[in-house]
């Protein structure tokens, strides 16, 4: 662990940065992990799996074919999923940890690991629960999650599946109509899995009820072998994660029994009579907890890439600060610091923000199964925001770290590229952003109406209802700048519902209005969804018990994260009024003053993620710093390396050389 490893063995530019660290790094571990506790299991679970050799990769994956890399990912991920059981680690403990970076190239059983296993958890009835539950967490049944399709991912009301109910044999037949209708990107559906949750149009008693939850068994549990009536692939490479098998699936009149329908929320009776649920979203469920899930795994690629940036900013030394003197580290300038400090903090924010989403989720959920769904809008508004502001985020931050590398940020041993490629992938899937900010604008619009109506609102977005009179921030405290972010917010709303009913009371139908309003109602579910990560990222480091210092750095992030969000979003507050060019000139200085502060810690600050040499697998990031030998030594295991001359030259080169002699 960084923390106790000392200073020794590490390039004496890191350990100079080690020794000036003014706060107790095992408090802010404890705290991103969410307790002491977790951070002592974390390190148990992640110490027996990164000391096995099963799991070191003999050849480093972009050299493999796509065939060896899924083949190498399949056996390092049954080893793990075999010592999980031998060593009693359930998959939610799993997730605390980031033992899957030990799989370089996608998890070909995450989806069996996560939205199958919470599909059957907040899906299916206690029966059915009992029937699957045990063979699932057995790996007996490996599932996945199929809904989208390639005609439809976003717009899941237009999916084609059919599962069409047959009261004379009591059994749904699937079918796929047409080739859209061909399910199409299914994590390890390709080959992996024998079993899925597949989302398809329930028909009974001549009624389409909506997509609907199915358990359908793929393959034979003995020989693997594709079931009769059903189609299965791989659908070919991908920019990344291209370990894990993503799927194509089609279905010919394929046969399952009534009670394959997962039951919890609705039902399907003998006769065919549809029993309908109290809610009719009830059946998304599992992507809400998905997308809290997402918002988290994107963060922790953003502690990965924010690491790796800021050791090697330490170690790298470029060009004359002073002309005539040494090359300083590149950290020192400031520029470097503003392309890295602010994602340091953003991890902290973003991961606390979606732990409060996680808690809401938490207490909605007992809401449900005691039948009240009220605070069910407020929870799909809080994770599809936090979703999508999370993976743009990290996305642009992973992105940033990798530039802010140089070239050597380019080579795939830096393990920046990777990183890349499995955070924008978040950006897309579980609901693609764009489409979730604008479920967020929908519920703020008709919060809006509602509570200029005087109807009751819920909290989190009760500000909507108080929205207080534009006034000019008089100074610009935390509190006063989260003030800001909250009367920002509302006014954008205020102005983009006036603009929808100008285009409504013009004559456009409101479909329409709303499209040509929908830049504007994208932003309005973005700044309300910073302003709630702002106001849970102070209230969380307000009321945190840890040491001064501890306490000391926490604000000081909390702040740099405040103020570059502002001036970032300016436009947004110098149009509300909110606050002025004066404030935004005085904002901007105080940025240099906290980058030059905030520079001393940066090496701490990033040692405190924790993040083990084995599980951040970068040349240029590891905790001792000797970047420039491990980058030598990653070259030298190209194939191309084992000859001198290759044989392209004797095939092509040569031919060509001699020819123009
Ligand atoms: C630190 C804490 C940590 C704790 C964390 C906990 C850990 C545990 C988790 C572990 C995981 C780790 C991660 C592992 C990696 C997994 C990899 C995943 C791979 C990717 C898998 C996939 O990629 S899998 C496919 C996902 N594919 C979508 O994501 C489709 C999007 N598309 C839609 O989601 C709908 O299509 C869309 C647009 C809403 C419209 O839906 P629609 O057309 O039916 O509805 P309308 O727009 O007409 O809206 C009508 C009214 O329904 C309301 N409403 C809509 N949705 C609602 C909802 N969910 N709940 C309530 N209300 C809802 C709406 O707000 C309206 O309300 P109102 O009328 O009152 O205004
Ligand atoms: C790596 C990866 C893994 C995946 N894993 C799974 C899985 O395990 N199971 C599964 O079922 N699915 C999975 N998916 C599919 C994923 O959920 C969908 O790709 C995603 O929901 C987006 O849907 P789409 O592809 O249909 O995009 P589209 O909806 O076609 O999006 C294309 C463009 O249209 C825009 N657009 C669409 N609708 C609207 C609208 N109403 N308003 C404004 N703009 C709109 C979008 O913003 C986007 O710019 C995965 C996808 C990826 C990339």
């Amino acid at each position: 662990m960084a923390g106790v490893k000392g200073a020794a063995g590490c390039v004496e530019e890191l350990r100079r940065e080690r020794a000036g660290c003014s706060f107790n790094m095992e408090e802010l571990t404890n705290i991103l992990d969410g307790g002491k506790d977790i951070t002592t299991r974390r390190r148990e679970i992640e110490d027996l799996m990164c000391g096995d050799p099963a799991f070191k990769d003999e050849v480093p994956t972009e050299y493999l074919s796509h065939e060896d890399r899924y083949t190498t990912e399949v056996r390092k991920v049954c080893h793990l999923a075999r010592k999980m059981a031998q060593h009693n680690i359930s998959s939610r403990e799993l997730g605390i940890t980031s033992v899957t970076n030990l799989l370089r190239d996608g998890n070909p059983l995450g989806l069996h690991q996560s939205m199958f296993t919470n599909a059957l958890l907040g899906l299916a009835s206690p029966e059915q629960q009992r029937r699957w539950g045990r063979l699932a967490q057995n790996n007996t049944i490996i599932g996945t999650y199929a809904q989208t399709e390639m005609g439809h991912g976003t717009f899941i009301r237009g999916l084609e599946t059919t599962a069409t109910y047959d009261p004379k044999t009591e059994e749904f037949i699937l079918h796929s109509p047409t080739i859209t209708a061909t399910k199409w990107w299914p994590g390890g559906m390709g080959k992996t899995c024998n079993a899925a949750i597949v989302m398809a149009q329930l028909h009974t008693q001549d009624e389409c009820r909506g997509p609907h939850p199915f358990f359908v068994q793929l393959r034979d549990l003995d020989t693997h072998h594709t079931l009769p009536g059903i189609t299965l692939g791989e659908i070919g490479p991908r920019l990344g994660l291209n370990s894990q098998d993503n799927g194509y699936l089609r279905f010919d009149h394929y046969r399952i029994p009534r009670t394959n329908l997962l039951m919890r929320h609705s039902q399907v009776l003998q006769d065919g009579t549809y029993i309908k649920p109290i809610h009719t979203k009830l059946s998304y469920g599992t992507m809400i907890v998905t997308r809290v899930g997402i918002a988290v795994l994107c963060v922790k690629k953003l502690a990965c890439a924010v690491t790796i940036a800021t050791r090697y900013s330490a170690v790298r030394h470029q060009s004359e600060l002073v002309p005539g003197e040494p090359e300083p580290q590149i950290l020192e300038y400031q520029t470097q610091q503003y392309k890295l400090l602010p994602h340091i903090a953003s991890v902290y924010a973003l991961i606390l923000s979606a732990r409060s989403v996680a808690s809401v989720h938490g207490k909605v959920t007992a809401d449900i199964s005691r039948g009240n769904v009220d605070f069910l809008p407020e929870l799909h508004t809080l994770s599809s925001g936090i979703k999508a502001v999370s993976a743009q985020d990290s996305t642009q931050g992973v992105e940033t770290c990798r530039l802010a590398c140089g070239g050597h940020g380019y080579m795939a041993s830096s393990r920046l590229p990777s990183l890349y490629t499995s955070a924008t992938s978040c950006i897309t899937l579980e609901g693609e952003n764009t489409v979730l900010l604008l479920q967020v604008a929908r519920y703020l619009i008709k919060s809006y109406r509602a509570a200029v109506k005087g109807k009751p609102v819920l909290p989190s977005v009760s500000y909507l209802a108080a929205s207080p009179p534009v006034h000019h921030t008089p100074e610009l405290s935390n509190k006063a700048l989260v003030e800001a972010f909250r009367t920002s917010s509302a006014s954008l709303v205020r102005e983009t519902e006036a603009n929808l009913q100008r285009l409504c009371d013009m004559g456009q139908n409101y479909p329409h209005a709303w499209n040509s309003c929908s830049v504007a109602l994208v932003r309005c579910g973005e700044l309300h969804t910073r302003y709630y990560i702002c106001e849970r990222f102070l209230s969380s480091v307000e009321s945190v018990a840890v040491s001064e210092g501890t306490k000391g750095i926490l604000v000081c992030l909390c702040r740099l994260y405040l103020v570059y969000h502002v001036t970032l979003n300016q436009g947004h507050f110098l149009r509300s009024g909110t606050l002025s060019a004066a404030d935004l000139s005085t904002l901007e200085e105080e940025m240099s003053d906290l980058l030059a502060r905030l520079r001393k810690q940066a090496v701490p600050l990033v040692d405190a993620f924790d993040i083990r040499d084995e599980l951040l697998a970068s040349t240029l990031g590891a905790w001792d710093g000797r970047v420039y030998e491990r980058l030598y030594d990653e070259a030298l295991k190209s194939p191309l390396n084992k000859t001198d001359v290759p044989k392209a030259y004797y095939k092509y080169l040569r031919p060509l050389i001699k020819a123009s002699l």
